[in-house]
């Protein structure tokens, strides 16, 4: 009975952008240590706590926290697109655990995941993100209203709570980028039409999603050449964030608000969210230490990207 941590940083734009050939060699690096790390601790189960940037959850309906009993890739940015490998009453009881505990976790019997959730697991296993019995997390970061960040520790801790006692081999993983502002819309300042896509856009047409992925991709072009007007990425707020991690108090976590994320490190840095719900559920499980860090700012990417690793003492 163990419990483990991997947070890395996620980008759409991993096979659609071109870096200088040292930063892509040291992100292929903190991927194939992320790998060796996974590997050796064998976990016979994930736990994944993920974004989603409106492909899986609209306006329309937007918990805070979903747990899915079932989950299926969009296929997004050509990320995975199939079933997830979810032992459903695993979740079911993981869902009345959380809920008894004063969290009101939200469920989806038919959840679908897009490539915020599934990047780690498919770097991982070698794009098979069906590769391990996982339990899909949604944990809201791009569309406000937000929960206070003490709202997901609490919930990471009733998942921690909940494997603490579990004689399984459990990996925690958070998906998210530090600081970043890629262009995705914002409800208040969006257009009408936006609107409608952000309330009610599930499985938009190819040619949308085509458009939409065109888009990023040369906002990500004109960002790493200084001519994208989206914020700028925020290395010293990223780097005092993995500073919290690193510390093992997840009680620090509390003080990041909705509205300063947004004015400093830019409207996905709630992506951030999925971190602090995984090492706080790895915290609940016991005292941890950070055995791994990779972090760098990469415009091509629009990410402030970090790695992280962590385990518990003693473990
Ligand atoms: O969903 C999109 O269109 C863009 C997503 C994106 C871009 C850059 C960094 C990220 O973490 C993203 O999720
Ligand atoms: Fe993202």
């Amino acid at each position: 009975m163990t419990q483990a941590l991997l947070c890395m940083s996620h980008s759409p734009l991993l096979d659609h952008a071109d870096p200088p050939d040292e930063v892509k060699a040291a992100v292929e690096a903190s991927f194939e240590h992320a790998r060796t790390f996974v590997h050796d601790f064998a976990p016979d189960l994930v736990v994944n706590f993920g974004p989603d940037h409106f492909n899986g959850f609209f306006y329309d309906l937007m918990p805070p926290f979903c747990l899915g009993y079932r989950a299926h890739g969009t296929g997004d940015y050509d990320s995975y697109a199939g079933d997830l490998d979810v032992p459903a009453s695993r979740a079911e009881d993981l869902a009345q655990f959380v809920i008894d505990r004063g969290i009101d976790l939200a469920i989806s019997r038919r959840m679908e995941v897009d490539h915020g959730a599934v990047q780690p697991m498919e770097i991982l296993y070698d794009g098979d993100a069906a590769a391990k019995p996982v339990l899909p997390v949604f944990v809201n970061s791009v569309a406000r209203p937000f929960v206070p960040m003490s709202r997901v520790r609490a919930f990471g801790r009733a998942v921690g709570e909940y494997f603490r006692a579990v004689d399984e081999r459990v990996l925690f993983i958070g998906s998210g980028g530090l600081s970043h502002d890629p262009p995705v819309p914002q409800f208040a300042t969006a257009t009408d039409a936006q609107r409608e896509f952000l309330t009610a856009g599930r499985h938009p047409t190819a040619e949308a999603r085509a458009a939409r992925q065109a888009g990023t991709i040369e906002t990500a072009r004109k960002f790493a050449a200084g001519e994208a007007d989206i914020m700028d990425l925020n290395p010293d707020w990223d780097r005092e964030f993995l500073a919290v991690c690193r510390s093992g108090r997840v009680e620090g976590f509390d003080r990041y608000t909705a509205d300063e994320m947004d004015a400093v490190a830019g409207h996905s840095s709630h992506e951030v969210r999925t971190w602090v719900a995984a090492y706080s559920a790895l915290r609940a499980c016991g005292a941890y230490e950070v055995t791994y860090e990779f972090y760098r700012p990469i415009r091509e990417y629009i990410a402030g990207f970090a790695v992280t690793t962590a385990i518990l003492n003693g473990g």
